[in-house]
């Protein structure tokens, strides 16, 4: 388990990370949202003690980063923003030399790198140097010395940035099946990523906690959770013949699409439905949305006065 407690981290003046506090379960996948310079990736280095934090105090597994840093790291993945170091060695020297570090040996070494060439799929370039893979090959090789000692703490920042989708995917599913008994932290500006692989949503702004809870309970938080939208066959109508409905918030006309909102907790599908077919629009489809989490981020992100736990 992880405890954070009051968590502060200055930059001189400057307060990146603003008395944080959080627990963390096993089998927990948080996503780690918020915009740039929130103070997600300082909060991350604290956690895995390349940063000391100026006042408050992070435990895991009952252990104190401050006084127990080795034996924490040891039992903790960190994929960090950006490439691994050591360019000039191939993908497998620099396996099997995280492989030592960790303090594998023998067969269990070998077994260990086998499995992350494999789960990773790294077997097509072994023998390259780091420095000449491509970004996201980069981003799997990081990925892979980050598991290879299977850590029962993951940390992980921006794990699928410079993936294509195929390996976006693959990655959100290794990470899924990795997840069961372990902690894992993602870092992520996609947001997509954290209804496909995350259990809870933690979002931070100005280094201070803005929202925490699960995916769905932040789809509900958007103004467009259970919004009726009308996909049109032909862009010939506008949506001033929904406003009145009961319990409507608002209509917002697109190109061939309307979208109505409701006003909070008030489910309108039968209503608009019924609705439209009374007025004998044509339409492709019409369906409920679940929110839009790009909607709800900003709104909760760009506002300074709304510290909210789900
Ligand atoms: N070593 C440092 N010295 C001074 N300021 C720093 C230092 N490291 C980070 N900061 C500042 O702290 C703030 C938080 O940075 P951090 O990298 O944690 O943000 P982030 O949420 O990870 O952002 P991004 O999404 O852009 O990666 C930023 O304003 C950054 O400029």
């Amino acid at each position: 388990m992880i405890k954070i407690k009051n968590l502060t981290k200055r930059f001189g003046d400057f307060v990146a990370v603003n008395d944080l506090s959080f627990d963390i379960n096993p089998g927990e996948v948080v996503g780690f949202l918020g915009p740039n310079g929130a103070g997600k990736s300082t909060t991350m280095k604290m956690l895995t003690g390349f940063l000391a934090a100026s006042s408050g105090s992070i435990t895991i597994n009952g252990l104190n980063i401050k006084e127990d840093a080795l034996t924490i790291k040891q039992g903790l993945g960190y994929l960090p923003e950006g490439a691994p170091a050591y360019g000039d060695m191939t993908v497998l020297q620099f396996l099997s030399f995280i492989a030592d570090v960790r303090g594998l040996t023998g067969r269990k070494k070998q077994v260990r790198i086998a499995r992350v060439i494999k789960s990773v799929e790294l077997a097509s370039v072994l023998d390259k140097s780091i420095e000449n893979l491509s970004k996201g090959f980069k981003r799997r090789v990081g990925l892979a010395q980050a598991i290879i000692h299977d850590p029962k703490v993951l940390i992980l920042d921006e794990p699928t940035d410079g993936l294509d989708p195929n390996q976006k995917h693959h990655v959100r599913e290794l990470i899924k099946n990795l997840a069961k008994d372990k902690i894992v932290i993602i870092s992520t500006h996609i947001l997509e990523e954290v209804t496909a692989v995350c259990n809870r949503a933690l979002i931070i702004a100005n280094g201070t906690k803005i929202f925490d809870g699960t995916p769905q309970q932040l789809q509900e938080k958007s103004s467009y959770h259970h919004a009726v939208t009308i996909e049109l066959t032909q862009a010939v109508e506008n949506g001033d013949e929904l406003k009145s409905l009961p319990h409507v918030a608002s209509v917002v006309d697109g190109k061939n699409k309307i979208t109505v909102l409701p006003t909070s907790g008030h489910n309108i599908f039968a209503s608009v439905y019924d609705k439209v077919q009374a007025l004998g629009w044509q339409f492709d489809a019409i369906y409920s949305e679940q929110g839009r989490l790009d909607d709800i981020f900003r709104e909760l992100t760009t506002s300074s006065t709304n510290a909210v736990d789900a």
